[in-house]
């Protein structure tokens, strides 16, 4: 099966004239001698990077989610094919409704009118790996079951199997091969695959970041995400609150129902960083078929999220290096860029500082060419993530991705509001959460975060500093320097005893001499 799966991708490929792209990176008069023979007259109208893309397409579902996540590694992969598969796009039937019931049914372990008062065999929506149904529970409420498609994971075992034996291929045979780094292209995207094919990890996410938004009353009022109903969802069923919106790129009906787009503009940029900066936690996957604004009496205007498959987590160095490359970016501050590159040991500890700031410098230097409010700030990061690279830093994908939403934020903002200043929306938050970290509030808070641990470690001190003196390799010293520590002290001692003597003498002397006689 796997040989006859091989032949087809072959076929495929050879048919798109994907060998050539291979061969082409080959230098070798072998490859060149092979491009000859396998090309056999054929002639390509079409760019390589369309070709590629309706390549992907027609092997299936699987290798267009790979192109997918490949589009966002522009940092591998030249820009006119990242372009390209960044086009890329679901087109697979929905399937039959009794393969979707079977599911529930076999996955939440009871039949469909048990769980659901009413369900609608018709599905919502239909992408690759799963599809929405509408459904009511029995207390009235409007929820959204989503269904993994069937027999995906055995599919999905097959072909990253391929995968794997291609990439190490391509890492051993392509000049270029190491740094496409295509094992870890590969492996990365296996666990974002089986991520997405467990709907407990997205309905899990759905839950954090809904806690993160409601709990909160400050932001109460930016953005809606709904409610997870853990009874009726397992790996292969998410059943979800119905959140009753309008799509977020349908701007005219938004704008006849009195939406009032340019302040849409501005909360899409400032939720996009709360939930970086504060939570460091955010949704990864913004297109404008997940955002949805609501028209609701009470919620009107707010964004809401759905589609929960893709996020990002930060760690408080990612969130630290980001705001302050930004923030010195906007100064122009280049020599500061630099510095934080090799501070953070980013760089290498001997990359010299001048030759890095004149890199960051001509990438950087062109945006400011035109106003501030229409430099791109995810344009900026790929620029710097590109820069860092030729100087061997190894950017995490957590990083990539939200330099990819953050593009994909600074589309849908501008298409709202050409006018939107990302940036004096931006910079606000970047500055409270610098001034949190490194003012007294940010002093207070952390010494808060460690109060915990010192607790534990306050009433252990004088057990552990025992422990520490019995071990063998610190006893000679500890001994020596308690002995040269009593000898300094019994000195002490001695010439204390004198000098007290002395003392009393004297006094005697002045009694015997001089108080007497006066007497
Ligand atoms: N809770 C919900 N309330 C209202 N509509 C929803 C909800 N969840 C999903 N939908 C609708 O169903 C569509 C598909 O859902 P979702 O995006 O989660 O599926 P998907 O298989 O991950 O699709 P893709 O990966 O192509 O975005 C959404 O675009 C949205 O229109």
């Amino acid at each position: 099966m796997r040989f006859l799966r091989l032949i087809r991708i072959t076929f495929i490929c050879w048919r798109y004239g994907l060998d050539e792209l291979l061969l082409e990176s080959i230098h070798h008069p072998v490859a060149t001698f092979l491009m000859k023979m396998t090309r056999l007259g054929r002639k390509y109208s079409k760019p390589r990077g369309e070709r590629l893309r309706e390549a992907l397409e027609t092997l299936g579902p699987i290798f267009v989610k790979f192109g997918q996540v490949l589009s966002t590694r522009r940092d591998l992969v030249p820009h006119d094919i990242a372009d390209e598969l960044a086009l890329l796009q679901d087109k697979v039937p929905p399937f039959a409704s009794e393969k979707a019931v079977e599911m529930i049914e076999k996955s939440l372990g009871k039949p469909l009118n048990e769980l659901f008062a009413e369900f609608n065999l018709t599905p919502h929506a239909s992408a690759s790996v799963a599809q929405v149904h509408i459904a009511y529970l029995f207390n009235g409420k409007k929820v959204a079951v989503k269904v993994l498609r069937p027999g995906m994971l055995s599919v999905i075992e097959k072909d990253l199997a391929l995968m794997r034996s291609f990439a190490s291929l391509v890492q051993r045979y392509i000049p270029d091969g190491k740094r496409l780094k295509p094992k870890e292209v590969v492996a990365e995207f296996d666990q974002y695959l089986h991520d997405e094919l467990d709907l407990q990890v997205e309905a899990a996410n759905c839950s954090q970041l809904r806690r993160n938004f409601i709990n909160d009353p400050k932001r109460a009022g930016l953005l809606l995400v709904p409610e997870v109903f853990w009874e009726y969802s397992s790996k292969d069923v998410f059943t979800m609150e119905w959140m009753e919106g309008i799509p977020i790129n349908r701007i005219d009906e938004l704008k006849a129902h009195g939406v009032d787009i340019a302040k849409l503009a501005r909360m899409g940029v400032e939720i996009f960083f709360t939930q970086v900066f504060d939570d460091g936690f955010f949704h990864a996957d913004m297109h404008p078929g997940n955002i949805l604004v609501s028209l609701e009496e009470k919620t009107f205007g707010q964004y809401i999220a759905v589609d929960f498959g893709i996020v990002g987590s930060l760690s408080e160095f990612d969130k630290n290096y980001l705001a302050q490359n930004f923030l010195a970016f906007f100064q122009r501050d280049y020599r500061r860029v630099a510095q934080l590159h090799i501070e953070s040991g980013w760089v290498p500890r001997d990359t010299r500082e001048e030759l890095l700031e004149g890199a960051v410098r001509t990438v950087c230097e062109p945006h400011f060419d035109r106003p501030l409010s229409e430099i791109s700030l995810g344009q900026v990061l790929m620029r710097l993530f590109q820069t860092s690279r030729r100087f061997n830093v190894e950017i995490q994908p957590q990083l990539v991705l939200l330099q990819k939403t953050l593009l994909n934020i600074e589309g849908m903002g501008r298409e709202l509001d050409p006018n939107l200043d990302l940036w004096q929306t931006a910079k606000p938050f970047l500055e409270k959460w610098m001034w949190q970290r490194i003012g007294p509030q940010g002093f207070a808070s952390r010494l808060k975060k460690e109060a915990a641990q010192w607790s534990g470690i306050l009433p252990a001190l004088p057990r552990l500093l025992q422990q520490n003196l019995s071990k063998e390799d610190y006893s000679a010293e500890i001994l020596k320097a308690l002995q040269t520590l009593s000898a300094e002290q019994k000195q002490r001692k001695r010439l204390a005893w004198v000098g007290t003597g002395i003392a009393l003498a004297s006094f005697a002397m002045v009694v015997y001499f001089v108080v007497l006689p006066m007497l």
